[in-house]
């Protein structure tokens, strides 16, 4: 079933001009950038960039944020979007002393899901994960990678129309990463699904469509990946985020912003 959004057909992000305190330090600044509906786009940039306060932002989770940010139609964190977006934190969020079933179920119903739907609900986010022989497992039972695809199918319970994604697949061995990108492109081709994947491994940059490069709480670059190539006289994604550092660092200086290295309360 494709999603149909009643805010029409814009994009399903849009920020300008956004910012971000945190901790007394401006961590992000005058980030602008879309996201086109039911497209997979990656977020990128080194540990402590900020590609988790955006995605924080975007879900209406994160405070003191500044600028323009629209989440499919409407301000981020307006209450109407709760139910249309699928968040994923890095810290998995199940209950390790239920089954994977019974999170399911219980995340079910705290959706609303109306309870005799709620088993074939379950069902078929199991199998978009491809969890349905650990259904009956404790969740404490489960492997770091197991738990994550828990949370994803925690996500997909709801059939959101845009799914934020805090590196989904690290610690995960090359198969389940790319039968999970896999997956992330059908939602997005079956299902219209927009998905905003971070990551800092530049490797998985190619299995997006669109990337944004992140460095130092700003927007390095918003391109396809072979578009980055080009444009940087690059072979890699790598080299082209170094490429566009350097660029930076001559334009703007080295300080221009916090690195990573803050303390987190
Ligand atoms: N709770 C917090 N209070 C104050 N500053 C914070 C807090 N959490 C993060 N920061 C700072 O905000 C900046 C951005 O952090 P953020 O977690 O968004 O980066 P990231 O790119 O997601 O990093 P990683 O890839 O390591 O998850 C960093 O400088 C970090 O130190």
């Amino acid at each position: 079933m494709m999603n149909k959004s009643p805010d029409g057909p814009g994009p399903a992000v849009r920020a300008a001009g956004l910012g971000v305190e945190r901790g007394g330090r401006q961590v992000l600044r005058d980030i602008g950038f879309a996201v086109r509906r039911g497209s997979v786009t990656g977020l990128l940039g080194p540990s402590g960039c900020g590609k988790t306060t955006l995605m924080r932002a975007l879900v209406g989770a994160q405070d003191k944020v500044t600028g323009t940010l629209t989440v499919l139609g409407r301000p981020a964190g307006s209450a109407a979007l709760r139910s249309r977006i699928g968040y994923v934190t890095q810290a998995p969020s199940v209950y390790t002393d239920l089954t994977v079933r019974q999170n399911l179920d219980y995340f079910a119903s705290v959706l609303g899901i109306a309870r005799t739907a709620r088993p074939g609900r379950v069902g078929a986010v199991l199998a978009d994960v491809d969890l349905a022989s650990h259904a009956d497992a404790l969740a404490g039972t489960l492997s770091g990678g197991q738990l994550s695809r828990v949370s994803l199918a925690v996500a997909l319970l709801g059939t959101p129309e845009l799914l934020v994604l805090d590196e989904p697949t690290v610690g995960l061995d090359p198969v389940l990463r790319r039968d999970l990108w896999d997956l992330f492109h059908r939602l997005a081709a079956e299902r219209g699904t927009t998905l905003l994947i971070s990551s800092h491994v530049m490797d998985e940059a190619d299995r997006c469509r669109r990337l944004l490069l992140m460095r130092a709480g700003r927007i390095l670059a918003d391109d396809t990946p072979d578009r980055l190539r080009e444009r940087t006289g690059t072979a890699t994604i790598e080299e082209a985020f170094l490429h566009l550092v350097e660029a930076d660092r001559r334009d703007n200086g080295p300080e221009n912003a916090p690195e990573d290295g803050g303390t987190r309360p």
